[in-house]
Parts: C-alpha cells; structure tokens; sequence
C-alpha cells in the first residue's frame, strides 16, 4: 500500500472545513492560498482554482513489457460546450481523455472516428504500443486529417518508464504546441492498467498545471470480453479487463455486431456489476456521438451530481431499441440506503441482512442518505478508510452535506488521490441528502454504510 501518514485522518477536514467551520481547532484549515504543507506525506499543488487535491504516493507496478508512446495532432471544425454555474470557478486546462479496453476491443477505431468527425476540437493524439514497431496504421486517420507533428519517445514500462515518458510528452506538447490543440487523447495498450495513467495526472505537477483529466473510456469487445472478465490471475496480478471497465466514465460495448442479444444482456450486468458510475453505450465500430467521449468532465467536481445521481449505469439506448433491466432511479423519498451490485445481481434497499464476504471481486456501493456531517467524524473515518482501504478503492464520488457549512461539498478520488472542494449553496428547501458511490475491490457495503452513518449528526 502507499505510503499514507497519519495526517490522512485530517486530510478530509482540511478539505471539507472552511474558516469559518471551527477554524480553532482544526490543525489543517481550508487555506485556498496556503495549502503546501498540510500534511506529512501528501503532495499538494499550487492549483489553478480552489480545489485541493492530495496525493499519497503512487505504488509502482511491474513491468509487463516494451511500449511506445508517441503523439500527433490532428484538427477538426466547431465549437465547445460552457461551464456548470457552480461555486467551483471555471477550468481552462486542457482536457485529456484516456481510451482504454482490452486487446483487439476497438480502441483505434474509436479513435479514428473521433480524428474524423466534425466535432471542431484539435486533438492531440498520444499513442501507446508495445515494442518497437513505428507509429501504426491507427493514426492514418490523424495525418489524414491535418496531422502537425508527431513526436516519438522511448519504450519503456507503462507504470513506471513510459509514465515518465507520458509527463514529458504532454509537457512538449504544452510547451510547444499550446494554443493549437483543445484536447489530447490517450489511447492506452490493451493490457494496461488504467490506474497509473490517471495518477500521472494528478500526481505530476507539470501535468497537473496545464492538463485535466476529462474522462476514461473503455472499449468492451462484445464477443470477448466476458473471457477475459473471467480469466483468473495469479495471486496479486490485476485483471486487466476488469480494471479498465472499473475506472471507466464512459462504456462501450462495441462489436455488437457479433453477438446476439442474451450475450449483449448478461455482459452489461457483469458491467453494472462492476461500475454502476460510467455511462454504458452499446455500438458497432464504436461509433458513439462525440460528446459522449469528449467532454465529459468524469473527473471533475463540477460533474461529481451527474455521476452520482446516474449511479446505476446510466445505459444509452441510442443504438438499439429494446428494453433492458435498469436499477431503480435514486430519486427517493429520502429513505437512507445503500446499493450494492453482486456477481449475483440481486438487489435491495434499506439495510443489509446478509453477509457480503462471498464477493471478494471489484464492485460498485453507492450510500444515499440524508442529514449533516459531523466534520470530524466525517474526516475520521474517511481518512481511516483510505488509510487501510486506498488500494482497494479504486474510484470514489461523492456531494455531502456537512455541518456548519452552507454549500455542498463534493469529492472525487481516484485511490488514495482526493479532491474535493465546495460546490454550490444547498437550497432554502432542498433536502440534505448525502450521495457516494464506491468502486473498488472487496468492499464490503454493509460496513461502508455503518461508518458513514455514524458521522451522520444524531437528528
Ligand atoms: N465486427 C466488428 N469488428 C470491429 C468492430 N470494431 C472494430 N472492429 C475490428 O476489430 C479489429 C480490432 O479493432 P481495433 O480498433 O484495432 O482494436 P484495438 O482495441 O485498437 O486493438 P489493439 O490496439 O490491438 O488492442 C479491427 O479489425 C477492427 O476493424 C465492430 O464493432 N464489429
């Protein structure tokens, strides 16, 4: 597990607390302007807004094999989307899009379609390919398109060289091209680990001042990947294809060509068993419209009350005409409870009554409750749960209401990674209502649920 100081437990109050919140007694305040040394072993960064974001290192991962990146940039006609008017100010950094999905899923394909729609975005394409092979047929569509430079760097591992590689790519391309790309795409190999890729956003200070991370999409090949999904791997050893529809903001089930319906079915429940935050979209030759892979602001904490309202995989019916099974909508009466997807597939609401230990494999806990934090104990157990669990969890969002303070707070965090920040005021008659949602490995819902409701203020 990464190196996490104790201060972790303070972590969260340091976020969520302002001034004005019990300032006095609170070791760590919100310090907009101040927030470098807060804790021992977090790296904080001089951010361009007031969101905070912590690091506690990033674990390394062996090397799986030689890979390449290599970048272009390619251009396109129209015009950008605006802003959510919240209380979090605007972010102009350049978005960066990761596309990941197993081997052969679609990945380039998906990737040509975006190099050649009308979408008016300049696109700078990173490549990532194993061996020594030169850049592949996949960018014909980028050159084709008005490609401007292509910029090569060395092999190395994914996690660890490559990683490196990626910082200095993009920082050439900032520095070098900035002002003539909007937006930069990452197409991952097929057998990686999307995890490492995502902390290099935050984790790295070059990247981090100029880049945003906007959105992982992961192809699913709807032929294969239920094989993969059920590949068992060595004790320690990641399940590659799992992992990258974990960390997934945007689904596509591509290649639904080749399979009937019933196979399509149960694999989007094996999906939603996983990751019930990404939106799912089925197609062929990944043809998706644009905006639903571009500009999608899956990490952003302007976008934290779509991911969690949608919790329930959100499914597109854009490409087909049937129905499908679709978890109920969390638009309740306020009645607290958690949901937690099983290999299973049951459902449930309220409290748990059964034993959970029997799901030891990557799923998704959602808690819907209402009433206020308790700052501190908030901060407690968040910061106890990263402390013992960050490895394990692997994407978290959350909007909560907290004591004493009059916006909403939001969160999202990609391990042990939190970024958090006010949001907008809550509403003269607007409902208090806590949402999170969880994905990640071994979690236990029932006892996700217990630790959050004991920070809940006694009503
Ligand atoms: N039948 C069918 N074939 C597809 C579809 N999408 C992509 N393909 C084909 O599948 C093959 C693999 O597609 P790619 O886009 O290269 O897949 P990839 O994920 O980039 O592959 P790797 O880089 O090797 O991991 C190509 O021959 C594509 O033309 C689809 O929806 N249906």
């Amino acid at each position: 597990m990464a190196a996490v100081s104790l201060d972790l437990a303070t972590t969260f109050l340091t976020f969520a607390s302002r001034p004005r919140v019990r300032s006095s007694v609170l070791p760590l305040l919100w310090r907009p302007k101040a927030y470098g040394s807060h804790s021992l072993n977090f790296h904080s960064f001089p951010v361009p807004s007031r969101r905070i974001v912590a690091v506690a290192g990033v674990s390394s991962k062996p090397q799986r094999g030689r890979r390449r990146f290599s970048a272009v940039a390619a251009q396109t006609t129209q015009s950008e989307g605006s802003d959510v008017l919240t209380k979090i100010p605007p972010d102009d950094r350049i978005p960066a899009t990761i596309i990941t999905g197993f081997l052969g899923s679609g990945k380039t394909t998906l990737l040509n379609h975006i190099l050649t729609a009308d979408h008016g975005k300049r696109i700078a394409v990173i490549e990532n390919e194993y061996g020594e092979v030169d850049i592949d047929g996949s960018l014909v569509a980028a050159k084709t398109t008005g490609a401007e430079d292509i910029i090569m760097l060395n092999n190395g591992c994914l996690c660890c060289t490559v990683r490196g590689d990626l910082v200095r790519m993009i920082s050439e391309l900032v520095n070098k091209k900035k002002g003539k790309f909007d937006h930069i795409v990452i197409e991952t190999t097929g057998l990686a680990n999307p995890a490492p890729i995502i902390q290099t956003f935050y984790a790295e200070d070059q990247i981090f001042n100029d880049v945003k991370l906007d959105g992982v999409v992961t192809l699913v090949d709807a032929k294969h990947a239920g094989f993969h999904l059920d590949e068992v791997k060595p004790k320690g050893v990641v399940n590659e294809a799992v992992e990258q529809i974990a960390y997934a903001d945007r689904i596509i089930v591509n290649k639904i060509d080749l399979v009937g319906e019933p196979e399509i079915a149960s694999l989007v429940q094996r999906i939603k068993n996983i990751n019930r935050m990404a939106h799912l979209k089925r197609t062929e030759f990944g043809q998706v419209d644009l905006d639903y892979v571009l500009g999608v602001g899956g990490f952003d904490l302007e976008r934290i009350e779509s991911a969690v309202n949608s919790e329930g995989v959100k499914e597109d019916h854009a490409t087909h005409s049937h129905d499908h099974d679709h978890d109920h909508d969390h638009d309740h009466d306020h009645h607290d409870h958690h949901h937690h997807e099983h290999d299973h597939g049951h459902e449930h609401n309220d409290h748990h009554s059964h034993d959970h230990t029997h799901d030891p494999g990557v799923s998704s806990v959602s808690i819907v409750c209402e009433g206020s934090l308790d700052l501190e104990k908030a901060n407690i157990w968040l910061g106890t749960l990263l402390l013992e669990r960050s490895e394990d969890i692997y994407r978290m969002k959350g909007l909560l209401s907290v004591q004493g303070m009059d916006e909403r707070f939001v969160f999202q965090g990609v391990h042990d990674i939190f970024q958090g920040s006010p949001d907008r005021l809550w509403g003269p008659d607007e409902p208090r209502v806590n949402k999170i949602v969880f994905i990640g490995k071994n979690l236990d819902a029932k006892e996700l649920e217990k630790g959050f409701k004991a920070c809940l203020l006694s009503k």
